[in-house]
């Protein structure tokens, strides 16, 4: 069967708006967030599949790390055990934190390999402690972190939630030279070997910097950072996002988000964007066409 010349002309087009963006991004490294909101429908975790495939196809070196929160929520309500939330993170005890080790190390990051390996490509799946990648320590927070108005610097235990405390890139490096696409589960190590529950956000955020990846992207279940009309908001600075957070318009699980994609850019990682999952091919909507989609924050270049 022949293709259309309306249809053949589409593909072509399509085709060749991507042309600059392969030249300009190919050698280049990606990290993607791939949140558990955005991992809940077997045709989306297809077409993300395809997409990383895509890119590691056309030269370009994508780092994925993954959330799992949905997941790691799903597994605590059939053990009958709740999890309580202070900022956009799961305060994590013993037990939580074995559930969350089984959910994110097991379950969530094979089944992205698998996806990622079944369309193609050549996906290893790691958790911060595979090759000593991430180590962690106890993240601490007060009262005052968390809410300014509370005016309390008393501590608030978070059990074992932890922040990176460094990051040793060489199991990274050498997947990626060797064309292995790195899929990373959000969990630290700490000096006594203890195993730390983190942010998927701050995970992929301070991944990028070491990498001084070209960019971070965010997959989320929204169009992007919203307003409080619900417009999307795009080309912020942290001065607007400060505003932003004290008038309540950003909330629990787009802090750590956000406030990663600043990091990132503050710290030589040219753009973060926060992109909606939910949107079949999102990734590649964002690097190969003009418009782009979602939420862009820029850095000050390098
Ligand atoms: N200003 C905002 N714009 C969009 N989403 C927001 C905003 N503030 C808070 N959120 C919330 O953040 C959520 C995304 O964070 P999270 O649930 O942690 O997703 P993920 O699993 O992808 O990391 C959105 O579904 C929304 O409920
Ligand atoms: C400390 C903390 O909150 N850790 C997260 C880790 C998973 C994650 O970040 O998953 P999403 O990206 O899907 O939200 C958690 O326990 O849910």
């Amino acid at each position: 069967m022949s293709l259309n010349t309306q249809r053949a002309g589409h593909i072509a087009q399509v085709l060749t708006e991507a042309l600059p963006y392969i030249q300009r991004f190919s050698g280049k490294t990606l990290v993607i967030k791939y949140g558990g909101n955005a991992m809940t429908d077997e045709s989306l975790k297809n077409s993300f599949a395809r997409d990383v495939v895509l890119l590691k196809a056309v030269g370009i070196n994508p780092v994925i790390v993954h959330g799992g929160g949905p997941q790691i929520g799903q597994l605590l309500q059939r053990i009958g055990k709740q999890s309580e939330f202070i900022n956009g993170m799961r305060v994590t005890d013993q037990e939580t934190m074995d559930v969350v080790e089984m959910v994110l190390g097991g379950q969530v990051n094979k089944s992205i390999v698998n996806l990622i390996n079944n369309h193609g490509g050549r996906a290893v799946g790691l958790t911060g402690k595979d090759g000593s990648l991430i180590f962690a320590e106890k993240l601490q927070v007060t009262g005052e972190t968390i809410d300014p108005a509370l005016q309390t610097s008393e501590m608030i235990d978070l059990g074992h939630v932890g922040k990176v405390s460094s990051i040793d890139t060489s199991v990274i490096d050498m997947l990626i030279h060797s064309d292995f696409i790195p899929v990373i589960a959000p969990i630290g190590v700490g000096k006594n070997g203890e195993s730390y529950n983190i942010n998927a956000d701050l995970v992929a955020g301070k991944i990028a910097e070491v990498l001084q990846a070209e960019k971070l992207i965010l997959l989320t279940n929204t169009p992007g950072l919203l307003d409080s009309d619900g417009q999307l908001l795009t080309g912020l600075n942290a001065k607007r996002v400060s505003q932003l957070i004290e008038q309540g318009v950003i909330y629990g699980g787009m802090l750590p988000k956000i406030g990663c994609a600043l990091d990132a850019v503050a710290a030589g990682v040219t753009t973060a964007h926060i992109i909606d999952g939910r949107v079949q091919h999102a990734v590649l909507l964002e690097m190969f066409t003009d418009e782009g989609v979602g939420t862009l924050i820029r850095g000050g270049g390098r």
